[in-house]
């Protein structure tokens, strides 16, 4: 079988996105799992964090399912949202239009560059929600806000949030990557505390309305950013920090920056995600679905978008100098 897809990113948190709804592909549950495990490996495959399926939806012009790189399913992904959304904006030749995703149909729009030379998307990330049984995360503080968790360092207090994916953030002084890939580890097996796993980011707090953000993802490990996890750590930068909402937070991570913009209605709250979605290269898969074996053909790159991304990743480099 042969799979056209587009190699993409953002913020580094890179994915394989395969358009189901334009090529009439249609994979059963156990090949997108499949799939996901296949190419995404970083040694025998392609090499992604995940896969972002762009299907059909009756209420919306697209409905994107991501998968992780273990093969797992998640809720929501911020970074491939943007991705997802670039593609479609495109191919309907709209600057706005709506996605369907696991728990709700998202807001997606092009808007104004946040780096020269950056188009650059904005998702809405929503439904947010600090209610304990929406991760699920079983403590005994409710809502877990600052709180230490069970099996993880005492010195560490965590906010657990659902953005709707399930994430806990610690606020840091300095960002230990080692620790991190440790505790985010750890996290992930402690089922009696987080039944469907947790995405664990620290966040170093470096000026009002900016932060450095490193997350262990559920289903993949370390990654250059998670677009999820720095939503729900701007957010809680607004309540445990010194950050406003209703204005925009530059969120600084291992492959660049965003920004989050955190509104507050009533009790409610809800977050616009902005930054790039860069395309890097576009190739067809030759899949052997009997022995699981593939290569790649027809490889294009897309080498100006990328001289324009390195200006923002090395901006972004400079704001964390010190930081591992
Ligand atoms: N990197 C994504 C989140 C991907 C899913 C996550 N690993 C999970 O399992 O919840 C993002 O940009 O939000």
């Amino acid at each position: 079988m042969d799979i056209q897809f587009i190699k993409c990113h953002g913020s580094g948190n890179d994915f394989i996105l395969i358009d189901e709804l334009t090529h009439g592909y249609t994979f059963t549950e156990q090949e997108r799992e499949d799939l996901s495990i296949l190419l995404c490996d970083r040694n025998d495959g392609i090499g992604s964090d995940g896969i972002l399926f762009v299907m059909n939806s009756d209420k919306a012009e697209a409905r994107m399912r991501m998968f992780n790189s273990d093969g797992t399913e998640a809720e929501m992904c911020g970074n491939g949202l943007r991705c997802v959304a670039r593609h479609m904006l495109e191919k309907e030749g709209k600057t706005h239009i709506a996605v369907e995703t696991e728990k709700a149909v998202l807001a997606v729009s092009q808007v104004e560059e946040i780096f020269p030379g950056i188009d650059t998307f904005s998702v809405a990330i929503e439904p947010v929600s600090f209610e304990p049984a929406s991760l699920p995360v079983r403590v005994d503080a409710e809502p877990a806000s600052k709180t230490t968790i069970p099996g993880l360092p005492e010195h560490l207090t965590f906010t657990a949030v659902s953005v709707p994916n399930p994430h806990i953030v610690a606020i840091v002084e300095d960002i230990n990557q080692e620790e991190l890939a440790e505790v985010g580890e750890k996290a992930n097996q402690l089922p009696e505390v987080f039944p469907n796993g947790v995405n664990v980011s620290f966040m170093k707090l470096l000026e009002k309305n900016k932060v450095f953000v490193q997350t262990y993802e559920r289903g993949v490990g370390l990654t250059n950013a998670c677009g999820t996890a720095m939503s729900a750590s701007s957010l809680v930068s607004t309540i445990h920090g010194p950050n406003a909402t209703s204005e925009p937070i530059i969120v600084i991570n291992k492959g660049g920056l965003v920004n989050c913009v955190v509104e507050k209605e009533k009790e409610s709250f809800s977050i616009q995600l902005r930054g790039n979605a860069t395309n890097v290269y576009e190739a067809v898969v030759q899949l052997d679905w009997n022995t699981r074996t593939f290569h790649v053909e027809n490889r294009k790159d897309f080498t100006e978008e990328q001289t324009k991304y390195e200006k923002l990743e090395a901006y972004a480099a400079s704001q964390i100098g010190g930081d591992s």
